[in-house]
């Protein structure tokens, strides 16, 4: 069967759950405590769709900002200018769960994520909802 090779790279402000997408994604758990990110972390996943293997190779990377969502806009900059012309940008409005301490309005989310054509997503990586959207 084809294999196919996804690269993937989560950049985003510290705290916001990267590392815990990439564990629901990957081992389908969620760990309250799970530790920080040092760097940069690696993982690789590989999934049948239709009629080929999808190997994802994902890049976790350590957050470091504290405005997530100015942090979103400064990465998606950056991408558009040093990143490779077919680059597909997905935003992850992660802790859907959390409704009560909600900083970003979702319609403003949307409307920022429709303005440079990216996937956008509410996530909870608790409750494992739209992971699998996500990617
Ligand atoms: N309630 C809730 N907590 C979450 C969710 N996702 C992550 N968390 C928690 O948020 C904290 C930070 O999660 P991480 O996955 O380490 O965040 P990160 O973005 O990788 O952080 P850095 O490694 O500092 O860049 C942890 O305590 C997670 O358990 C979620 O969807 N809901």
């Amino acid at each position: 069967m084809a294999q196919r090779e996804l690269k993937m790279c989560l950049p985003g402000d510290t705290g916001v759950g990267k590392s815990s997408i990439v564990w629901r994604f990957v081992e389908d758990s969620f760990d309250p405590n799970i530790n920080l990110t040092i760097g940069a972390s690696f993982m690789t996943k590989t999934v049948q769709y239709q009629n080929e293997m999808h190997k994802f190779l994902i890049w976790d990377t350590a957050g470091q900002e504290r405005d997530s969502f100015q942090a979103l806009k400064n990465w998606v900059k950056e991408l558009r200018q040093h990143g490779p012309p077919n680059i597909v940008v997905a935003i992850a409005g992660n802790k859907c769960d959390l409704s009560d301490a909600r900083e970003v309005l979702e319609k403003d989310a949307k409307d920022y994520a429709d303005s440079i054509h990216a996937i956008f997503v509410e996530t909870s990586t608790k409750n494992a909802i739209n992971i699998h959207e996500v990617f």
